[in-house]
């Protein structure tokens, strides 16, 4: 191989990151994480405001000594509010990143990895996490609000390993929502309404870009999950005050979540305990309540998605 780092595009971390491989690594560095010795160093990300432009620049740094991995994500978001009248579909994405990985030992940069797949997957993994330990016994009927990169990842894992009965889906432009089913080839059941989509549904995913509140608490049945995956700055929203003041709240980082979301901050919502703390079973999973999961997006996640892609990828390599 050549001393020059290889760069590991998105069809190769599409081969190589599995849901299968990703969600028990996940799992054990969300434990870490939460249990806050040292295993897991991760500050809050740093987020540099793109003002003029209405977008967002994010450096995602994270070690992990129990995988030997050391990994940085860059990532920039666009609020991209023209789409709403225009052809959204064909859009500019709202969302590019890529993972600097490094050799914990020396330092030296590994690859460059494409970022996108990683953002999408590991997401959606971590979300699936949350409802297999906060969804009610019975949960046959799937929302899904948005229609975007985030609820292709998430439909895709959640087909893999639930078996609902029912998918309901709104998206802000109609059109989006029923392209989103036609790829799919798969049954959903596209609603004119958000209210509509999330009537009588035991899980809901909200993953838009949305600013303000597109999830009431009045329309949630009591006792259902909800994985509230946008959002992700301080005067967002997409839960309103009453879901978030009346819900059991999860987040997967606490600090993380109380610098970045709006849906907590604005409401004054209290968080009940981090996913990893579930996950160790140090805090309850209290699935026959109305929880939230509020997921900000943590770089370990990240860095442990890379360092897999770049073993699996290493390993079909022969040295020269
Ligand atoms: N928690 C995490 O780990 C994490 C990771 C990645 C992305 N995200 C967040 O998830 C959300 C979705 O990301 P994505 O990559 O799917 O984005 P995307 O641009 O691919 O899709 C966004 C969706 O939101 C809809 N939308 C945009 N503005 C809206 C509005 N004002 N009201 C209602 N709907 C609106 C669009 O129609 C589209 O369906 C974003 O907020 C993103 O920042 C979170
Ligand atoms: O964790 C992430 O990758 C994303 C970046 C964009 C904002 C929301 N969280």
């Amino acid at each position: 191989m050549s001393d020059r780092p290889p760069f590991l595009e998105a069809e190769v971390v599409k081969k190589f990151l599995t849901y299968t491989a990703l969600i028990p690594l996940l799992k054990t560095a969300l434990i870490n994480f939460s249990a806050g010795t040292g295993a897991v160093v991760q500050p809050v990300r740093t987020i540099v405001p793109v003002a003029n432009y209405g977008g967002f620049l994010g450096v995602m740094p994270a070690y992990s000594a129990t995988d030997d991995a050391l990994a940085t994500k860059v990532v920039t978001f666009y609020e991209n509010k023209r789409a709403a009248d225009e052809n959204e579909i064909s859009a500019f994405p709202s969302h590019h990143s890529t993972v600097l990985l490094f050799e914990p030992r020396n330092g030296s940069l590994k690859a460059i990895i494409d970022g996108n797949v990683i953002t999408d997957r590991r997401t959606a993994a971590v979300s699936a996490i949350a409802t297999k330990l906060l969804k009610p016994a019975s949960a046959d009927v799937l929302c899904i609000l948005g229609s975007g990169a985030q609820a292709h990842s998430h439909f895709e894992v959640f087909m893999e390993l639930f078996s609902f009965k029912e998918v309901k889906m709104w998206s802000r432009r109609r059109e989006s929502a029923e392209l989103f089913a036609s790829t799919m080839k798969a049954n959903v059941q596209v609603c004119a309404t958000a209210r509509e989509a999330v009537a009588d549904a035991d899980v809901i995913i909200t993953v838009t870009m949305a600013t303000e509140p597109i999830l009431l608490g009045e329309w949630v049945k009591p006792g259902a999950h909800v994985n509230a995956v946008g959002a992700c700055r301080p005067d967002w929203r997409e839960l309103d005050d009453s879901l978030m003041q009346h819900c059991v709240l999860y987040v997967d980082s606490r600090e993380a979540a109380l610098k970045e979301s709006g849906d907590i901050i604005l409401s004054g919502a209290e968080i009940f305990a981090e996913l990893g703390q579930v996950l160790k079973e140090t805090k309850p999973a209290l699935a026959e309540k109305t929880t939230v999961f509020k997921s900000v997006g943590l770089a370990i996640e990240d860095t442990v998605s890379a360092k897999l892609v770049f073993d699996l990828w290493s390993a079909t390599k022969t040295p020269e």
